[in-house]
């Protein structure tokens, strides 16, 4: 069986993994919306049906599976011993891991899943598993708090030439949603003894932090990294240095963004459309604060060094250089006040389905009229309800698999 590996961001999507906004979502309130990382509130019912919408048409315009993470979980967790590692992560939060035992043996396998995704309170747990001694406790209160983030599948794990990396979140509250995925990943028939895993490298606690979204490939040897909001040096140089000495890749560049929720990873700032097409935000190309690669210093017997070079050129001269003939379009064709409005709503965040085929937010009309005068497909999808947790369909997919070109 060979690793799962993924060269390109364009290549036509094979296979992909999605999570369908469910219970979760509507734990957000205007109290705990920014907590959670949400701009608002958003409105369950109509967000699935964005969803489903999103799922439907990628399926039919590229035939690729689409795995929902909600099944693979359910699947993982007849495995006992993974339930109780996973519910005791989940109840560590507010120290209630001795709760563990009456949670596995009261709670069916979904209305775990569920549990695990949607939280659970007290005033529920009461409900569900009778003679939970939970007196001191507030009904209100959560034993298990909300992953309302889950819908954004691109950060919490990424597939490059190299093989897996397994994010370690910026925000505790998001962390759990990598853990379920690492724990699907590594546990599932469907992929277990596929992973080749570049991070983290050992089990340390807690790595890092580096998210999926920061992650860019370039090409077949080269990939980028935002060093942003959310992805630290640290973990940029450790990756760079695994996949270096595997030489798998040659070149790991380092984009500083300032650190900002509205440039938080680098898929925010631009993304690959063809071999040589891309999609930014002009304003975010221009902030980039700094460009530094990674290449190999030295290999003597298994001692591998890396070295950092601090580049001079800006983003998009050095894009030139690392994509031969590249043409670069901008969101908001041409003009700064649609860019902005846009980028509000992840205009350069689109998802390559195949060399020049998207699927795009329909409301970001401007970029996607630019992108159509370039002679790229865009497919549209509603938006008013995903678009609240500030991410596009990029940031809500992560390829397991794409042709390779
Ligand atoms: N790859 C991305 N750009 N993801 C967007 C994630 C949005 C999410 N609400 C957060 O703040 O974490």
């Amino acid at each position: 069986m060979t690793d799962l590996r993924i060269k390109s961001e364009y290549g036509t999507l094979k296979s992909v993994l999605m999570h369908r906004p469910g219970r979760e979502i509507d734990r957000l309130t205007p109290y705990n919306k920014h907590l959670l990382l949400f701009e608002d509130v958003p409105y369950l019912e109509d967000m699935q049906r964005e969803h489903d919408y999103f799922r439907s048409l990628l399926t039919q315009a590229t035939g690729a599976k689409v795995y929902l993470l909600h099944e693979l979980l359910m699947e993982v967790l007849l495995d006992r011993n993974l339930q109780r590692l996973l519910l005791t992560e989940g109840l560590k939060k507010y120290r209630l891991g001795h709760l563990v035992d009456e949670f596995m043996e009261k709670l069916s396998t979904s209305e775990c899943a569920t549990a695990l995704i949607a939280g659970i309170k007290v005033h529920e747990a009461k409900r569900k598993m009778k003679g939970l001694h939970l007196e001191e406790l507030l009904d209100f209160a959560y034993l298990i708090p909300p992953i309302p983030n889950l819908y954004f599948q691109r950060d919490t794990a990424s597939i490059c030439p190299g093989g897996m990396l397994f994010s370690s979140m910026r925000n505790e509250e998001r962390q759990r949603e990598a853990d379920l995925v690492r724990v699907v990943f590594e546990n599932h028939p469907h992929f277990k003894g596929q992973i080749h895993r570049v991070y983290p490298r050992d089990n340390q606690s807690s790595p890092p932090c580096i998210e999926g979204g920061d992650l860019i490939i370039l090409s077949e040897k080269a990939i980028a990294v935002g060093d942003s909001e959310r992805t630290d040096e640290r973990a940029i140089y450790h990756l760079a240095k695994q996949l270096i000495s595997e030489g798998t890749i040659e070149r790991v560049y380092k984009v500083q963004l300032p650190k900002k929720r509205n440039f938080m990873h680098l898929d925010t700032v631009f993304t690959i459309l063809d071999e040589n097409l891309i999609l930014t935000y002009p304003d975010a190309l221009e902030a980039v604060v700094q460009t530094s690669v990674y290449t190999l210093k030295s290999r003597d017997n298994d001692q591998v060094h890396i070295k950092k070079t601090i580049l001079q050129e800006s983003l998009a001269d050095i894009l030139q250089l690392e994509i031969p003939h590249l043409q670069i379009i901008h969101t908001g064709n041409g003009n700064p006040d649609y860019a902005l409005r846009e980028q509000w709503f992840d205009g350069a965040n689109v998802l390559t389905i195949a060399p020049r085929r998207v699927i795009s937010y329909s409301r970001n009309k401007h970029t996607n009229r630019a992108l159509r005068d370039v002679g790229v497909e865009v497919l549209e999808i509603p938006s008013s309800e995903l678009s609240r947790g500030l991410g596009g369909p990029r940031c809500m997919t992560m390829p397991i698999s794409r042709a390779d070109f």
